[in-house]
């Protein structure tokens, strides 16, 4: 009898392949009559694999073991109730560190030389009447960057590659890191030329880049969210970036995505990207493997390679 699992919404192909030669696999976003279905089926229900499981779908599930989720992030999880019930929580880790700091990387070089700006300006065939214009470089900046985890460490690296300063702040200062660590982001803003986020969600982080922070990294302040819309308070910012009291954003996520305020639509200094930081071949295909194998581990009853909870 083999073990029967539960998708709630479509993932990576190659990631569903390896899921159906292991597993039953039932696909709720597939089925009609969703309650009428988890009422007679949910008890033999085993394993989820995808993403943002809450509450009322694990009492729907009295025999889960086990989430796996596809992604590094898991604010769409409610862990609190998983660890109530006794269902381990999996995540991507590592796998897309380098793929989100590439990102990050171009989308603060797309900004600071408006590059999707100039392409357009490009195909408006507005360059014989004048040039672009002047902008401003990475080269000699301080970079501020909020959350310096696996990820954010590879931002750094980068970001020394282009000959910034890098400081950082979290909650703690971390030992053996080259990067000066601010206490207070407010501070950490103020001393900076960019602001990159790069912090887990939920909410304990919610709306951390608050106005003040936002005004202290000021008119010709750059921020960077690679990480989730929510840490930033998206009203207040959008405001700035309208009134002139922040330079520019260069923005993956917000905070209601995929629907994207139509007040970005009209700013030319902000650079916007549909958080897409994981999105090539390479690193969807690497965490689909790991969330695969993390549930093979768990079925082996071994050891979880990466385990939230
Ligand atoms: O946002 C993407 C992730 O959490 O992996």
């Amino acid at each position: 009898m083999t073990i029967e699992i539960l998708q709630t919404h479509k993932l990576l192909a190659s990631c569903e392949a390896a899921l159906a030669e292991r597993y039953t696999v039932h696909k709720l976003h597939e089925i009609e009559h969703k309650a009428g279905w988890l009422a007679a089926n949910g008890a033999r229900i085993r394993a989820h694999a995808g993403s943002g499981v809450q509450a009322d779908l694990m009492d729907k599930l009295p025999n889960l073991e086990i989430i796996a989720s596809f992604g590094v992030g898991y604010d769409n999880i409610d862990i609190a109730g998983a660890k109530a019930r006794n269902i381990r929580v999996t995540n991507t880790p590592d796998v897309l560190n380098d793929a989100v700091a590439e990102l990050t990387v171009g989308l603060m070089i797309s900004l600071a030389r408006r590059i999707p700006q100039s392409d357009q300006y490009v195909r408006r065939g507005k360059w014989p009447s004048g040039n672009f214009g002047l902008l401003s470089e990475l080269t000699g900046k301080t970079v501020g960057i909020l959350g310096l985890g696996r990820i954010g460490k590879e931002i750094a690296t980068r970001l020394q590659a282009m000959k910034m300063r890098v400081v950082y702040h979290g909650r703690r200062q971390q030992p053996h890191t080259p990067y000066i660590y601010y206490d207070d982001l407010e501070d950490m803003a103020r001393d900076s030329d960019w602001l990159v986020v790069i912090a887990p969600g939920g909410k304990g982080t919610e709306g951390i880049v608050s106005r003040q922070v936002l005004e202290a990294l000021g008119p010709d302040g750059y921020v960077v969210n690679v990480a989730r819309g929510t840490l930033i308070d998206e009203p207040s910012m959008l405001e700035l970036l309208q009134n002139g009291g922040l330079g520019g954003a260069a923005l993956d996520v917000f905070v209601d995505e995929p629907e994207v305020p139509e007040a970005f639509m009209h700013l030319q200094n902000v650079v916007l990207s549909p958080h897409q930081g994981s999105a090539t071949h390479q690193t969807r295909d690497a965490m689909g493997a790991l969330l695969v194998a993390n549930l093979d581990r768990h079925f082996a009853r071994e050891p979880l390679i990466s385990a939230v909870v």
